[in-house]
């Protein structure tokens, strides 16, 4: 761990659900495809449940609700959504109670299965734009509260300034494994939903002084908001911390192919390709479109020569948008 992010974050509470460093792996046969080396951070084995990028967060944002003496958890997202389900996950295994406040058609697939296999709460309502859940998950808390029950709402993807710290860890983590391999990177890639991932990575590179551009690849459509958003996420983790910090706006491109969770061809033959030509998985809702973008850009020399992607999990996408991708190969 780099000693400067240890130390910053120290003062943070943190439950430890991650017991190991995440490896780095290099992607011999994308490499050659592509003529540049290619090389994935497995933030997919994170190891709790479904693994991915939300475990990091939920270090800090579970630490800092049992700080605060919450009892229940409560969270938003699509019925899909990896989020959702591994924050309730985790919120079992630390003993909380849980209630997911969640949008779109109760489909028996993916994370929704996995929702009602481990007995979770799910609340599911019909509206268009996960932020609109925002109403229905404090009208939730508060019925919690008349129950006397002391809830802590985590927002759409653990995107908060407490949740980003757990992207300020990874660069941290990051930072010492490059150092060990003596590789340096021109570019690090991740998927762009919510934005606190990639807040973190430009946060965490700021602070260890890392020379790697960071590049997001949004899955949803993105807009002149998603960078805001990204870069005030950085700034007020950044306050969070007490240090003063210079940020760059990271480059961040959109590879939604129209709209997020849109199911395309050329998606599903991208997780084909990787998944057999490296044994990798991706997911057509996020890490598929994130990797599309990053093959495409580097066939064209806009990522330098030696790329790190960092997967940030997604399975159960791959099961719950399973059939409509086999309708499409
Ligand atoms: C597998 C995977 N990869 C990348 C991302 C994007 O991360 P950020 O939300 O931090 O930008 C998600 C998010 N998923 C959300 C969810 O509800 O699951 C927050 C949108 C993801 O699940």
């Amino acid at each position: 761990m780099h000693p400067k992010i240890g130390a910053l974050l120290a003062k943070f509470p943190r439950i430890e659900l991650i017991p190991w460093e995440t490896p780095i792996q290099y992607l011999p046969r994308i490499s050659e495809m592509l003529g540049v080396e290619v090389y994935v951070k497995r933030d997919d084995l994170t190891g709790l449940g479904i693994g991915g990028n939300k475990v990091r967060k939920l270090e800090f944002l579970l630490g800092d609700a049992l700080a605060k003496g919450a009892d229940t958890i409560i969270t938003m997202g699509a019925v899909h959504s990896n989020h959702a389900f591994v924050t309730a996950l985790a919120a079992k295994k630390l003993g909380l109670d849980v209630v997911l406040v969640l949008r779109g058609k109760e489909t028996l697939k993916g994370n929704y299965l996995l929702d009602k296999l481990m007995g979770i709460e799910t609340r599911v309502y019909d509206v268009e734009k996960t932020p609109d859940l925002i109403l229905y998950a404090e009208k939730v808390a508060k019925e919690l509260e008349e129950q006397g029950k002391k809830p802590y709402i985590i927002p759409i993807g653990g995107a908060s300034p407490v949740g980003t710290l757990g992207y300020v860890r990874m660069v941290g983590e990051l930072s010492t494994q490059i150092s060990s391999l003596g590789l340096k990177f021109d570019t690090i890639v991740d998927a762009v939903g919510s934005g606190g991932t990639l807040a973190g990575i430009l946060l965490g590179l700021e602070l260890t002084k890392l020379e790697v551009e960071p590049v997001g690849m949004a899955v949803g459509i993105f807009g002149e908001k998603m960078m805001q958003k990204v870069v005030d996420l950085a700034r007020e983790s950044a306050k969070l911390l007490g240090v003063s910090v210079e940020l760059k706006e990271p480059r961040i491109y959109d590879y939604s192919f129209g709209a997020y969770g849109k199911i395309v061809r050329e998606v599903a033959e991208l997780i084909r390709l990787v998944g057999t030509k490296e044994g990798i998985l991706l997911d057509p809702v996020y890490t598929g479109k994130a990797f599309y973008g990053l093959m495409d850009l580097a066939k064209k020399g806009e990522l330098g020569e030696r790329i790190l992607f960092i997967h940030t999990g997604g399975m159960p996408g791959i099961f719950h948008y399973g059939e409509d991708m086999l309708r499409l190969l």
